[in-house]
């Protein structure tokens, strides 16, 4: 039988308020099943862009990543967050290593080609380094990534942490029985956003496409579910959109994605 892995992705609202952030990763470095932790943090790298004096611009939640603001983003996500969680995890005796794609080569992307839009350095991810991640695994250790890849001609790349999680999960379902967390800031995929008891417990790819017209769905929402279902089709066990209580009581209401 495969080993359980628990796959997490702490969304940027819950990263922004410490308390919150604070109380999620007690509750990670308490699970007792092998974990991986991704996170973006797209709202402090927009804050220290503008205090450089650098415009953020964002096209369907994908940044546009010029050379200045790629430099933004490697400090922010792969220095700051990526730290601050590690250091954190610690202090929580949660053995956690934080990574970038380019660190033991574990997540190798290509630029996106320039189409009607030219994102920049965005990196579309090409492979994912399974081996070196199952060592750590084995060892106990917790890798924490952020939201950096590489080209491995020498170019660090910006890539959404969502379809990180996505990529590391489908790698690594292939070894081990793969459970798949976006957790955000609110209880699950809502039929009203303005409601929190409005919870879709289930949804289905067709229901997706029913509410994603009526505008029900939307935003960041969008390629976050593109995400859950293209998992589910590549062989990840199990997919959940909820909020940080999740990860303390799998009871706590929650979207189940099904296929
Ligand atoms: N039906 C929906 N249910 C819940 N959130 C939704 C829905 N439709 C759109 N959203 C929006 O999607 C956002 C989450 O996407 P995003 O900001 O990209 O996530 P993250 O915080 O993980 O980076 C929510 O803050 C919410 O405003
Ligand atoms: C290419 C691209 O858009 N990258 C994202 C990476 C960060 C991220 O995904 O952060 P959240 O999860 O907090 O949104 C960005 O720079 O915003």
């Amino acid at each position: 039988m495969k080993k359980q892995l628990y796959i997490i992705k702490i969304g940027g609202n819950c990263i922004d308020n410490p308390n919150e952030l604070d109380t999620f990763l007690e509750n990670f470095a308490a699970l007792s099943v092998p974990k991986i932790l991704i996170h973006g943090g797209g709202k402090i790298a927009t804050q220290i862009s503008q205090k450089l004096g650098i415009i953020s611009k964002l096209v369907e939640g994908r940044r546009i990543t010029s050379k200045e603001e790629l430099e933004v983003v490697t400090m922010v996500y792969a220095g700051l967050i990526n730290k601050k969680i590690v250091s954190n995890l610690q202090s929580k005796n949660c053995n956690a290593l934080g990574l970038s794609g380019a660190d033991a080569n574990s997540i190798l992307s290509k630029k996106r080609p320039v189409k009607t839009i030219d994102y920049g350095f965005v990196g579309d991810i090409e492979k994912i380094n399974t081996e070196i991640i199952d060592v750590l695994l084995q060892k106990n250790i917790t890798p924490v990534f952020s939201a950096i890849t590489h080209d491995k001609n020498g170019t660090l790349l910006n890539t959404n942490a969502d379809t990180i999680a996505s990529s590391l999960a489908v790698a690594l379902s292939q070894d081990y029985e793969t459970t798949l967390i976006y957790c955000f800031e609110k209880k699950g995929v809502l039929r009203d956003t303005e409601d929190e008891n409005s919870i879709i417990s289930t949804l289905k790819f067709q229901e997706y496409q029913e509410l994603k017209e009526q505008e029900i769905i939307y935003q960041g929402m969008i390629p976050k579910l593109d995400n859950c279902f293209d998992a589910l089709q590549k062989g990840v066990q199990k997919v959940i959109i909820s909020n940080i209580d999740f990860i303390k009581n799998t009871d706590s209401e929650h979207t189940e994605i099904l296929s």
